[in-house]
């Protein structure tokens, strides 16, 4: 059991029962801003690709799934833009640091039912770091066909972080994080809220 204290200053303190604090996090983004964020970005893509039709959208697995399914949904039903393809990722084993790790990698689903042969590809992740993930989703995507252009939606993206010539083309918000703080991405269908926390 915990008891929970929300302060002014946008931290959230967690306290054990004898008042021990045990951990801090700060919100980054509330819910509203999320969805403000999301919209923002909806309204981006149809800024440049227009009606879609050479255009496909790839999640990142595993937590760029969600931030894609929210686009797409947001583009079909607000902004009426018909029938987007939606495809998912895993880059579990294309990472240049995949053989580094001590435990037993799991991959996630990779889920492309189309072509990208001479596609506007358009990669989606939650949150944009070092860039070694895009680094490998670029890698991984070749086996799916050359697609005549790729671009990165991010939500998320530390700055000063990069360890690659790798930028974003539309971001939800800049970050500057120190190298042991871990920015969440949290999603209401898997997380039970909307939130962005830097812990
Ligand atoms: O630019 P990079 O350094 O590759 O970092 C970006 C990746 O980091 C995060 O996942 P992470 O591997 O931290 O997993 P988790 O947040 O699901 O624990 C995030 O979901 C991105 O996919």
């Amino acid at each position: 059991m915990r008891n929970e204290l929300v302060a002014s200053n946008n931290f959230i303190y967690f306290y054990t029962p004898n008042n021990h604090f045990i951990m801090s996090q700060k919100i980054l983004l509330t819910a509203k801003e999320v969805n403000i964020i999301l919209h923002r970005l909806a309204c981006q893509l149809i800024e440049k690709h227009l009606d879609f039709s050479e255009t496909v959208l790839i999640g990142l697995q595993p937590r760029g799934k969600f931030l894609a399914e929210r686009i797409k949904q947001i583009l079909e039903q607000e902004y009426k833009v018909a029938s987007i393809q939606l495809g998912f990722l895993d880059i579990t084993f294309f990472r240049d640091d995949f053989r580094r790790g001590e435990k037993p990698l799991e991959a996630n689903k990779t889920q492309i039912d189309f072509l990208v042969e001479n596609k506007k590809v358009v990669f989606i992740d939650d949150v944009l770091y070092t860039g070694r993930s895009i680094n490998a989703a670029l890698t991984a995507i070749q086996s799916f066909g050359r697609p005549s252009e790729v671009e990165l939606l991010t939500l998320i993206d530390r700055r000063f972080s990069r360890h690659l010539p790798i930028q974003p083309d539309y971001r939800g918000r800049q970050v500057d994080a120190i190298n042991n703080e871990k920015v969440k991405v949290c999603w209401i269908e898997n997380d039970g809220e909307d939130a962005v926390y830097l812990i």
